[in-house]
């Protein structure tokens, strides 16, 4: 939390930035790299166009967004360090992760799936952020690795809180993108709490492991017919206790799914997360 985002009456405007390279695309407009003129900080700046969420109708879920992620104030969450307006935008000033999104480091990066180390150390850093989470009565609700950045330190920063809800919920707007790290629950489209993230970290983990998650199909239902049944087949290479973990978190019954405490305490992520550093 930089001094100069502490002061909360400041009417921040795109004249406090000096604008830099472009980091890619986010959902509702680009993103920037960009530098705050008074204390020289660098910061990620997200633009939002005004027509394309009214478009969207997901004023709601943009409001939502800002309320819930600049209050969260956790080492493996993105924060968001102000946000402000202007005729045609709705910027968000939020961290700058040095080394990007991770998924650009599992799929298509140097890795085809992460060794033991990596994933064990990773998967505890989102269960940390996941459970800051819950224990403030937010759900994530889309944990994927698109959604996890990579500090220059390579530690995880838990971002994009678009989807996120107040538990318990049944928001009914229909989540676009993957379907491969929807829990039964949500499938079915009945009422759900704060273990539809649970399952996600053990999908998150199975791909950590593999390189691609456990009910992947060309067609979507095969998708849903694959989770409904818990479809889910281990590569040899998975160790023990790696199949265990995820056998704990992969599970249909949403209230018996491993509490996030003893995710964090299995022997497994507790003996591999410190390997390798
Ligand atoms: C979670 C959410 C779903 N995802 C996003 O928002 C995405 C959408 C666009 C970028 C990212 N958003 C952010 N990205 C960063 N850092 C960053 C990103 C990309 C690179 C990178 O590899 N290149 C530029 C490379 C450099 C080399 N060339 C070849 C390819 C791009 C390096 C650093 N910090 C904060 C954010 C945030 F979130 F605050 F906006």
């Amino acid at each position: 939390q930089h001094p100069a985002f502490n002061n909360t009456e400041y009417k921040w405007t795109l004249d406090d930035f000096e604008l830099g390279n472009r980091l890619g695309r986010g959902k509702f407009g680009r993103v920037y790299m960009a530098r705050e003129r008074s204390t020289g900080f660098i910061v990620a700046l997200k633009t939002l166009m005004k027509v394309e969420i009214a478009k969207n109708r997901v004023e709601k879920q943009v409001m939502r967004e800002i309320e819930i992620q600049s209050h969260l104030r956790h080492p493996n969450i993105l924060q968001m360090l102000a946000w402000f307006h202007d005729s045609h935008r709705i910027y968000f000033v939020l961290e700058f992760a040095g080394k990007g999104e991770l998924y650009g480091h599992l799929r298509s990066g140097h890795h085809e799936r992460f060794n033991e180390h990596l994933a064990a150390k990773y998967l505890y850093q989102v269960t940390d952020a996941v459970n800051y989470c819950h224990n403030n009565h937010v759900i994530h609700r889309d944990i994927k690795p698109e959604n996890l950045l990579l500090t220059i330190t390579g530690d995880i920063k838990l971002a994009d809180f678009g989807w996120s809800v107040h538990s318990p919920s049944l928001k009914r707007t229909t989540m676009c993108g993957t379907l491969d790290y929807l829990p039964p629950e949500m499938v079915r489209g009945q009422n759900y709490k704060q273990y539809v993230d649970h399952w996600c970290l053990g999908v998150l983990l199975y791909e950590f492991l593999h390189g691609s998650p456990p009910f992947e199909s060309k067609k979507q239902e095969e998708t849903y017919e694959r989770i409904t049944k818990l479809d889910m087949k281990f590569g040899s290479h998975i160790s023990p206790g790696a199949a265990d973990l995820i056998s704990k978190l992969v599970v249909i019954k949403s209230d018996r799914r491993m509490n996030l405490t003893d995710v964090m305490n299995h022997p497994w992520v507790v003996e591999n997360k410190v390997k390798g550093d």
